[in-house]
């Protein structure tokens, strides 16, 4: 199976995992990218279900309008049982790098929200140390040079992504040749510099539930 069908087929697992919870209050926050976009794709058949979702980025949002789902605002919803979303990297605690599509703070912000996280990640997603994908970090405008220096303190190389405006107005620096020993406190490490909104580690607060798509079929992964 190529990158595609394996993601297809994880999404499709994801429709398995959260089906039976569905009532018609349900409110499920929804992730951001190529895999999110496959499993609100297959979420339409299931529109009258379920009340909505809680998107974690405009593309998202307008995504599921297209498929007549409705969109709450986080505000007026509280909690919501799941948030299913992909990964950039994930590592046998289902901790994970986000925010290759600049979605990661509301990503975090919805992901906070769920009791429970579903990563739902290809075959190629999963590594042994997360870093090998460059960490992004979204910084409001005005403090991008003096983040950039703070985190080459932290031994990263800071890349400004030039020409992403995130959903929430600011700008993303990606660290390169950064590898992660410690998630945790590498993430808290990072959102105490000044000017920081926050960064792609996902470690705080993992996935409880990881569906990784591979060559023998979806496994279904329970953090280590
Ligand atoms: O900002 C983007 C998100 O964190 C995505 O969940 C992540 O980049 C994975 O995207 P994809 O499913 O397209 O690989």
């Amino acid at each position: 199976m190529n990158q595609d069908e394996l993601k297809d087929a994880v999404a499709a697992a994801a429709i398995d995992e959260v089906r039976p919870h569905l009532h018609r209050d349900t409110v499920l926050g929804i992730g951001t990218g190529s895999t999110a976009n496959r499993f609100i794709d297959r979420l339409a058949e299931l529109r009258h279900d379920f009340a909505g979702a809680v998107a974690s980025s405009e593309a998202s949002a307008e995504r599921l309008r297209t498929h007549g789902i409705e969109v709450f605002e986080l505000n007026s919803v509280g909690t919501v049982p799941f948030y299913i979303d992909g990964a950039d990297e994930v590592n046998a605690h289902l901790h994970m790098i986000k925010g290759g599509g600049a979605a990661l703070t509301r990503e975090k912000v919805v992901a906070a929200c769920a009791e429970r996280f579903v990563c739902i990640a290809d075959a190629t997603k999963r590594v042994e140390r997360l870093g090998a994908f460059p960490l992004p970090v979204e910084v409001i405008p005005m403090a991008r040079s003096y983040v950039a220096r703070e985190l080459v303190k932290l031994g990263a190389d800071p890349v400004y992504r030039e020409g992403v405006v995130t959903d929430n107005g600011n700008q993303i620096i990606d660290c390169y040749d950064f590898m992660i020993d410690d998630p945790q406190a590498m993430e808290a490490r990072i959102n105490a510099i000044v000017g920081v909104v926050t960064n792609g580690l996902f470690a705080a607060r993992g996935a409880d539930v990881l569906l990784l798509g591979t060559a023998q079929g979806v496994e279904r992964l329970s953090p280590a």
